[in-house]
């Protein structure tokens, strides 16, 4: 039995768009049934439930007309829009036949990595919990442009899960745990639990299996789990029809224990999965306060500024020689900044306003590289 499975109190449930469709495509309601009624269940059983489900696009497919997932993101908007309709309908019918109430929460990169966003964010999910209801996530994929969209859910569940504090994520898909190759090939063999990246050696993760349905494939979901299990939140992988036995606290699938806490884990995707927009070069005593102190960065402390980039987007911090030394969010626009520069934030207080005394790069929105 897994303790920290059958101990957890609120917990984030993935379920990816293969575990949800018919082979031809459509949702498929039996598995939307079997799965609401295993986290009915657990509500009921007095736990607090998050569902990240996928499938919107699957979903809305065959209404357009559409005879596979397309690849120009328009489409996969306009489909996304008629799907996700679909999606939490069947949701809150099937949740309906258990008494269980959900609310569908749309999120975009920004709504969990902004400070600002992310706290609205928590207090919405927060509140559906303390009112007995089922969240259920999906991104916002007709809003989401390439550049500032996750694509995949796998890791927006992991953001979900330390978002809420979770005590336990459980991510479902189409193959029933993590093998050390592609499962479908006879020498690939089952993973039953990792503890650290060193037992993730060797194993050879691919992209998804079903043509045409999934996303991310085992690449997501191993970044997903690192990335909850970094946040100290346990993470358990198995096939969508082993849900009951895994949140039983059954040796199913795969699971993967928690690692200590990290301070900056909020931003670990940032330096893993984002490309910078611009670069700050800050000065030999910036680079002290930032990567040794942990302090937030200052206009004073920057030297020059290349790149275009509006406030919130992910930069690079660069040391004198040009090496990238952490990366954080921005707190300004490119042209912004050139007249801040080398000034304290008293001075640009003084002349420009009360505005102007916020940090360039906060130091929670900061990752050390
Ligand atoms: N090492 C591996 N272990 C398990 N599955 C793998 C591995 N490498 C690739 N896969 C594939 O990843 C697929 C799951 O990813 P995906 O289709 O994106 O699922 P979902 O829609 O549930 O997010 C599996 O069907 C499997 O074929
Ligand atoms: N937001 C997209 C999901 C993208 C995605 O991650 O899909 P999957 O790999 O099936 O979990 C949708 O609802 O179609």
């Amino acid at each position: 039995m897994r303790e920290a499975v059958l101990s957890a109190r609120r917990i984030v449930v993935k379920v990816g768009s293969s575990s949800l469709t018919t082979a031809v495509g459509g949702l498929d309601t039996n598995r939307v049934d079997a799965l609401t009624d295993v986290l009915a269940g657990l509500a009921e059983g007095g736990r607090e439930v998050v569902l990240v489900s996928s499938g919107a696009i699957a979903a809305g497919l065959a209404p357009l007309g559409l005879p596979r997932r397309p690849r120009d993101l328009a489409t996969q908007q306009a489909a996304a829009s008629v799907g996700q309709g679909l999606l939490i309908g069947h949701y809150t019918a099937s949740f309906g036949r258990r008494g269980r109430t959900v609310g569908q929460v749309l999120l975009t990169v920004d709504d969990v990595t902004r400070r600002a966003h992310y706290r609205n964010a928590y207090r919405t999910l927060r509140k559906l919990l303390d009112l007995r209801a089922i969240p259920i996530v999906n991104e916002n994929d007709t809003v989401a442009t390439d550049e500032i969209r996750f694509g995949d859910n796998d890791r927006l569940a992991a953001l979900v899960a330390a978002l809420v504090d979770a005590d336990l994520l459980v991510l479902l898909s189409d193959v029933d745990a993590l093998y050390t190759g592609d499962p479908t090939r006879p020498e690939s063999r089952r993973i039953d639990e990792v503890r650290t990246d060193a037992d993730l050696a060797g194993v050879a993760v691919g992209r998804a299996g079903r043509a045409g349905v999934g996303t991310g494939g085992m690449v997501t979901k191993v970044e997903a789990a690192k990335i909850a299990t970094g946040f100290g939140i346990p993470v358990v992988l198995t096939a969508a029809p082993l849900a009951a036995p895994a949140l039983a606290g059954e040796a199913v699938g795969t699971f993967f224990h928690r690692m200590p806490k990290r301070p900056a884990a909020r931003l670990f995707w940032l330096a893993h999965a984002t490309s910078p927009r611009g670069r700050l070069h800050l000065d030999p005593g910036a680079v002290q306060a930032v990567v040794n102190r942990r302090k937030s960065l200052l206009p004073a402390g920057i030297t020059s500024v290349d790149g275009t980039f509006t406030a919130g987007d992910p930069v690079d911090l660069v040391d004198a020689a040009g090496a990238p030394v952490a990366r954080g969010l921005v707190n300004y626009d490119a042209v912004e900044l050139p007249g801040l520069l080398g000034r304290s934030t008293v001075e640009l207080a003084a002349t420009l306003g009360p505005g102007y005394e916020r940090e360039v790069v906060h130091r929670d929105d900061l990752v050390l590289l």
